[in-house]
C-alpha cells in the first residue's frame, strides 16, 4: 500500500503532466492557476539550493503561463529581454527533469539557450536585446511569408536602454507585426530611475508637471473656446495634469497601438487581453502589464532588490546561507576605497549603468549623493558622460562589468581615448564569473582593449593592490582601465595609506632559473603557488606580477625571459590578443625568439560553472600552471 508521503503519492503535481505548452492549452483557469503556485513552489526550492535569479522569475510566472497558453509557441516566437526570469518558462518547455541543474557546471542555463530548446530562439544574458531580435525576426518572418507571431517581453529597467529605443523607433517606422510586453515591476536590479520611469509610473514631478502645464497652456491659448474649456479643467490641479498624459502617449508617438496597463498577476485578465492582441492585432503593438517583482515569496517581495539575484538561501526566512571564512571580495575593497578617495579628492565622482549593489558604489552613493550617478542601463551614454564630466576637470570612476563594457568600446575608443580624457573605468567581473556563464563571463576585455593608444591598463593581485591602483590611476592625466574578478580576495591585510604605483612597471615576486612565470591579475598567487610546487621537484621559476597590462614593464620582463630561457604566462582571459599575445609581441621584437606558452581561454565560449571549476579546466589555476611547466621542460 502507498504511504501518503512516499515520493510516488507527491507526484501528482500538475506541474509533472507538463511536457510542453500543448499540455497547457488544455488546462482550466483553476488549473492555471494550481500550476503557478507550483511553478513557484519549484522555483523557490531549486534556487535556495543553487542560487540564481529570484525575484525576476518570480514576477513573470502568471504572465510566462499566458503567453504560453494564447500563442503557438515555439512557431510564435517568443523573446525573453535579459533572460534572468525565464524560469517558469524553463520548467514547462521540456526542461522540468533537469531544473536542478540550474546554473551548475554541464547543467541548464540561467538564460535563455538556443541549444536547450527550440522555445529559446534566441540568446540573452545583457539586456535590451529583445525588441532588436523581434523585429528581425518579425521582418524575416514577413518575407518568408510565415504569419507566425512574434512576442518580445521587456522590463522597465531594460527598456531603460539606448538600444530599445532604437528597436522601437524602427518597428515604428517598418509597422510590422510585433508584440511588445512591457513588463513594469518599476524595478531595475535596484530602483529603476531615470525620466522615463516617472513617466511610466506617472509619478511626475512638480517641476515636469509645471513645466508640461506651461507648455501645454501656450498651445491651448492659440485655440478658441475649446482651447478655453480644456485649460480650465487642467488649471485645477496638478493631478489632472498627471491624469491627461498616460504612458501609452510615449510609445504611441513610435507608433506603437498601446494596450494597458493591466494587471499581471492576474490569468484571466491576462489571457483575454493576449487573445485579443492576437486576433485583431496588426502592426506594432505594446502591452502594459504591472507585475510585482519576487511576487509569492515574502522576503523576495519585501526586497526584491536583494533577490534580484541570491546565493543559496534558508527558504523559512529567506536569509542567504554564507560560506564562512571567505575574505573580502574586491567589490567591496572597491567600494571603500572609492569613499575614502573621494574625502580626500573632490574631484571624484562616481557612475553606475544601473548596477549600484553588484558594482559596491551603493556606500558612496548614500555618502555623496550629489558626486553619484546611475544612469540607468546605458553603459555606452555612461562612457560619454564620463567623458564630459572629465572635460570639466572631474574625475569619474565608471564602474562596471566587464562583459556588458563590450557595449561601450567605441565610447571608449572616441569620446575618451581618442581625446585622452582621465576616465577611470572600473572592470569588475574581469575573467570567468561562475554561474552566470558566457554571457556574463568577463574574459574578453583584455583583448578588445589592449590596443587603444593612450590606454593604461592595470590588474592587481589582490585587494590591497587594487587601492593603490585606484589611487595611481586616480592621479593620472589619460583614460585608465583597472581590471579586477568577482569575489573573494586573497585575505591580505588592506594598508591604511594609498601608495602610488610607478606606472608601467612591474614586480619581481621571486627569481627563478628555468622558466619565467607572467600571470596577470588574480593569477599571481596561483602562478606562486605553483613556484612552490616546481621548487619542490627541483624546478626554478622567477614570477613577474606585471601590474600594467599596458604600458607593459619590457625591461623587467625581457630580462627575467633572457634569464630563463621559458615563458608562461596566465590570464583569466582568452589567449588571443590576450595579455600573452603582447608578452610574444614583446619578446619578438626584442628578438628573443623563447618557448613561450600562452595559458588562458582557447577561442570558445565559455561555459557555465563555478569559477574554481572553470580555472581548473582550462589549466590556469596552480595545478595547470605546474602540469605546464612539466611539459615545457619535458
Ligand atoms: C547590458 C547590460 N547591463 C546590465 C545588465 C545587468 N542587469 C541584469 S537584469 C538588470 C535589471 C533589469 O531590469 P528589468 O528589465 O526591469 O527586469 P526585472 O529584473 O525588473 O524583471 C540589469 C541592470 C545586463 N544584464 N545587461
Ligand atoms: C542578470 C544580470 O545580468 C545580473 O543580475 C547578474 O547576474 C549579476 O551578477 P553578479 O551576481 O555577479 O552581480
Ligand atoms: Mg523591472
Amino acid at each position: 500500500m502507498q504511504n501518503a508521503d512516499t515520493p510516488a503519492a507527491v507526484a501528482t503535481r500538475l506541474l509533472d503532466t507538463i511536457d510542453s505548452p500543448l499540455d497547457l492549452r488544455r488546462l482550466s483557469l483553476i488549473q492555471l492557476m494550481q500550476l503557478a503556485d507550483e511553478l513557484r513552489d519549484t522555483i523557490i526550492t531549486t534556487v535556495a539550493e543553487n542560487g540564481g535569479h529570484l525575484a525576476p522569475s518570480l514576477g513573470v510566472v502568471e504572465l510566462t503561463l499566458a503567453l504560453h497558453v494564447v500563442f503557438n509557441t515555439p512557431y510564435d516566437r517568443l523573446i525573453w529581454d535579459v533572460g534572468h526570469q525565464t524560469y517558469a518558462h524553463k520548467l514547462l518547455t521540456g526542461r522540468r527533469e533537469r531544473f536542478h541543474t540550474l546554473r551548475r557546471f554541464k547543467g541548464i542555463s540561467g538564460f535563455p539557450k538556443r541549444s536547450e530548446s527550440v522555445y529559446d530562439p534566441v540568446e540573452t544574458g545583457h539586456s535590451s536585446t529583445s525588441v532588436s531580435y523581434g523585429l528581425g525576426i518579425s521582418a524575416a518572418k514577413n518575407i518568408l511569408n510565415d504569419r507566425s507571431k512574434v512576442i518580445a517581453v521587456i522590463g522597465d529597467g531594460s527598456m531603460t536602454a539606448g538600444m530599445a529605443f532604437e528597436g522601437l523607433n524602427h518597428a515604428g517606422d517598418l509597422d510590422r507585426d510585433l508584440v511588445v510586453i512591457l513588463n513594469d515591476n518599476e524595478m531595475s536590479i535596484s530602483k529603476n530611475v531615470g525620466a522615463l520611469s516617472s513617466f511610466l509610473s506617472r509619478k511626475l514631478t512638480g517641476r515636469t508637471i509645471r513645466r508640461l502645464r506651461d507648455h501645454i497652456e501656450d498651445r491651448l491659448m492659440a485655440l478658441s473656446s475649446v482651447g478655453e474649456n480644456i485649460l480650465s479643467v487642467l488649471r485645477k490641479s496638478e493631478e489632472s495634469i498627471k491624469g491627461f498624459f498616460t504612458p501609452g502617449m510615449l510609445f504611441e508617438a513610435l507608433k506603437f497601438k498601446y494596450i494597458g496597463p493591466i494587471p499581471g498577476h492576474e490569468l484571466d485578465g491576462l489571457i483575454a487581453t493576449l487573445e485579443n492582441v492576437r486576433d485583431h492585432n496588426h502592426g506594432p503593438v505594446l502591452v502594459h502589464v504591472i507585475t510585482t517583482k519576487g511576487k509569492g515569496y515574502k522576503p523576495a517581495e519585501t526586497h526584491p532588490d536583494n533577490y534580484h539575484g541570491i546565493g543559496p538561501f534558508t527558504i523559512s526566512d529567506g536569509s542567504p546561507i554564507k560560506k564562512t571564512g571567505t575574505p573580502v571580495t574586491y567589490t567591496k575593497v572597491f567600494g571603500e576605497t572609492v569613499c575614502r578617495l573621494a574625502r580626500l579628492d573632490k574631484r571624484l565622482v562616481t557612475i553606475t549603468a544601473a548596477m549600484p549593489d553588484g558594482t559596491g558604489l551603493s556606500p558612496f552613493a548614500t555618502e555623496f549623493p550629489d558626486r553619484f550617478f546611475d544612469v540607468g542601463i546605458a553603459e555606452q551614454h555612461a562612457v560619454t558622460f564620463a567623458a564630459g564630466l572629465a572635460v570639466e576637470g572631474l574625475r569619474p570612476i565608471f564602474a562596471v562589468y566587464s562583459s556588458f563594457m563590450q557595449r561601450a568600446l567605441d565610447q571608449l575608443i572616441h569620446d575618451v581615448c581618442l581625446p585622452n580624457l582621465p576616465v577611470i573605468i572600473a572592470l569588475d567581473r574581469s575573467g570567468v564569473v561562475g554561474a552566470d556563464g558566457p554571457t556574463h563571463h568577463g574574459v574578453f576585455d583584455l583583448s578588445f582593449l589592449r590596443f587603444i593608444p593612450n590606454l593604461t591598463i592595470m590588474a592587481p593581485k589582490d585587494e590591497n593592490e587594487l587601492q593603490h591602483m585606484l589611487f595611481t590611476a586616480l592621479n593620472s592625466e589619460g583614460p585608465v582601465i583597472l581590471r579586477y574578478p568577482r569575489g573573494s580576495g586573497e585575505g591580505v591585510a588592506v594598508d591604511s595609506s594609498f601608495t602610488s604605483l610607478d606606472i608601467g612597471k612591474a614586480e619581481l615576486l621571486r627569481e627563478g632559473d628555468d622558466v619565467l612565470l607572467l600571470p596577470v591579475g588574480n593569477r599571481v598567487h596561483p602562478a606562486l603557488k605553483a613556484a612552490d610546487h616546481l621548487a619542490a621537484e627541483g624546478i626554478s621559476a622567477a614570477v613577474i606580477n606585471p601590474r600594467f597590462i599596458k604600458p607593459l614593464d619590457d625591461v623587467l620582463i625581457t630580462k627575467w625571459a633572457a634569464h630563463t630561457g621559458r615563458v608562461v604566462t596566465i590570464e583569466d582571459n582568452i589567449v588571443h590578443g590576450g595579455f600573452g599575445s603582447s608578452v610574444l609581441q614583446l619578446l619578438h621584437a626584442r628578438t628573443l625568439l623563447l618557448p613561450t606558452r600562452l595559458l588562458g581561454y582557447q577561442d570558445q565560449f565559455i561555459e557555465q560553472g563555478s569559477q574554481t571549476e572553470l580555472w581548473a579546466k582550462a589549466g590556469i589555476d596552480s595545478n595547470g600552471i605546474v602540469r605546464s611547466v612539466r611539459e615545457m621542460l619535458a
